[in-house]
């Protein structure tokens, strides 16, 4: 007989975690993301899901992450980890989505029978999970309730404690690749430090040591990462680790972090005194895979160093490499961006390489990177990474050089795959990466940021009733709903100078964001809250409350 669903044990416990009355919840690009006081209910069936999940992929351990990324502290969130190491397959977004929403027991109890019955899941196979958790206060008695999910399914669970959200997905590709031709790691923060570590040290031996790096923690789970780190990379890089208050109520992101200084501009003003002209630092997210750079320039003014910045430099790196180890004819190295990236660095890097342009959220970027054979991708919000094709890697394991030179070129490439955490945007992998580029070319960031000037632009956010009446076509960069405002839009930017503006609705958070570019500051931020302004106005916006800003 089919092995059945233990509905007496997922009922039982069910009971305990009742969903709240009137929530909706949705598996968005980043899970499911609210205030954690009510997501007790969402975390228990999450727990179910995951359960499901590792059985119709033969008991293939699946990875939980609790977390709310840069959110503010009060927030919380929860996402499911494929057994690669990457993100949720998107067709599963659904069951999530209606596990979540059930309203009673009953009706969940059918949801996750409606589930095995479309996912056409064997129930007599084994479930595997491995979760972890970011540093916010509501993450201990959420992990309990995922707990209570992981139970009710009868899962074999891994507590992987406290870690970034990049370790987590580590952790599951080193786990589901053990004992394989493609292991990627020891299953341990241990096997992790050390393959980063070790990699770093290869790549840097022989060059002189970078000055001293500051890293903002965000006060968030990357402070861990980067205190625990430091012994395996001996004096190959020293930190100046700031906001590494992972204990003090309301730190979290507040005023720091690589969310602030992209949104802002600014640097955190934790780190004002802390940095002199010349000097460089860096700013993580709170669970550690987003990555910002910065430098004071000579006349003591911020310079940022950005996802799009950061994916120039990277990618002129490994195609120097490539070119040398005399590989360029059977590796091509392309890159990935979303319609956010600064339209500077996509006319650099597209006078250099295979462009493409994706829709936002990591997903999209990390799928359509799998197409090169070396696919850089980064958000200009600095969450990216570099992906090598299966076929890549094996033409580096087994390529045999003509020169010293080669020779040289392949041992950086080799180490590269070592350091980079190839399952998703990694802010301690990305940064041993930037680290060692500019070790490499003997650059501060001067050098680094003067490979091309970035355009001004501005984001701006705008409240309309409804945002699901905002729909795009071409990589979100045109409207195709509301009917007309494209049109209306595109009169706008003919009159700027250098000017490109998109409006897209945000899948985060309930708004219409509108993103402008223009080649002085002032128009950028003219046309940004004119575009605003028109979106406003022609979605029915009440004039009453009208921002002032908008134009
Ligand atoms: C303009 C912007 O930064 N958008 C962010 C934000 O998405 P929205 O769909 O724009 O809300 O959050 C996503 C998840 O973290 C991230 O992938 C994306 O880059
Ligand atoms: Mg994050």
């Amino acid at each position: 007989m089919a092995a059945q669903l233990p509905l007496d044990d997922i009922a039982r416990l069910a009971d305990l975690h009742p969903k709240p009355g009137h929530i909706r919840f949705q598996y968005g690009t980043a899970g499911f993301r609210t205030l954690g006081s009510v997501l007790d209910s969402v975390l228990f069936r999450v727990g179910v899901l995951a359960g499901l999940r590792s059985k119709k992929l033969d008991g293939k351990t699946i990875g939980v992450m609790v977390t709310a990324s840069h959110n503010p502290e009060p927030d919380n969130g929860v996402k499911l980890v494929d057994p690669r190491g990457e993100m949720l397959e998107a067709s599963w977004e659904a069951h999530a989505t209606s596990l979540a929403n059930a309203a009673s027991t009953e009706d969940f109890l059918q949801a996750v029978d409606a589930v095995v019955k479309n996912a056409k899941i064997d129930l007599s196979k084994p479930a595997k999970v491995i979760y972890a958790r970011d540093t916010r206060p509501s993450g201990p008695s959420l992990v309990a309730s995922l707990e209570d999910g992981l139970k009710a399914i009868g899962a074999e669970t891994r507590d992987a404690g406290v870690t970034t959200t990049p370790i987590l997905h580590y952790l599951v590709r080193a786990i589901n690749t053990k004992g394989t031709s493609a292991e990627y790691g020891d299953d341990s923060e241990d096997g992790y430090f050390k393959k980063l570590s070790g990699a770093f040290k290869q790549l840097v031996s022989g060059k002189p040591a970078l000055p001293p790096l500051v890293v903002d923690c965000a006060n968030g789970v990357g402070a861990n990462a980067v205190e625990k780190i430091v012994p395996y990379l001996g004096d190959s890089l020293t930190f100046i680790p700031h906001n590494t208050a992972t204990a003090t109520p309301g730190a979290l992101n507040n005023a720091c972090g690589a969310d602030y200084v992209k949104t802002t501009q600014k640097l955190p003003p934790s780190l004002a005194n802390e940095l002199k002209s010349g000097e460089r630092g860096c700013s993580f997210d709170g669970d550690a895979d987003r990555l910002m750079y910065f430098y004071i320039d000579a006349r003591n003014q911020f310079r940022m160093l950005d996802g799009d910045k950061i994916a120039a430099l990277v990618a002129g790196f490994i195609v120097e490499l490539v070119k040398n180890a005399g590989l360029e004819e059977k590796i091509r190295v392309g890159i990935v961006q979303t319609a956010y990236a600064n339209g500077s660095s996509t006319k650099y890097l597209a006078d250099r390489l295979p462009v493409r342009c994706v829709p936002t959220g990591v997903k999209h970027l990390h799928h359509a990177a799998e197409h090169f054979n070396i696919g850089v991708y980064f958000e200009a919000n600095g969450h990216g990474t570099v992906l090598f094709s299966p076929e890549t890697q094996g033409t580096l394991a087994s390529y045999e050089p003509s020169t010293p030179a080669q020779s040289t070129a392949l041992k950086h490439l080799r180490n590269l795959v070592q350091l980079i955490n190839q399952t998703v945007g990694d802010a301690l992998s990305d940064l041993l990466l930037v680290e060692t580029v500019l070790a490499h070319k003997s650059y501060s960031g001067v050098e680094w940021d003067s490979l091309y000037v970035d355009l001004p632009n501005r984001l701006v956010k705008v409240l309309v009733a409804d945002v699901r009446a905002f729909q795009t076509e071409d990589a979100e960069r045109r409207l195709v709903s509301p009917r007309g405002l494209q049109g209306k839009i595109d009169a706008l930017v003919k009159r700027y100078e250098g000017g490109r503006s998109f409006v897209r609705p945000s899948g985060t958070e309930d708004v219409v964001r509108v993103y402008a570019e223009a080649v002085m500051k002032s128009q950028a931020d003219e046309l940004a809250f004119r575009v605003a302004g028109l979106v406003y106005d022609e979605t029915g916006g009440d004039p009453a409350t009208r921002p002032k800003e908008f134009l």
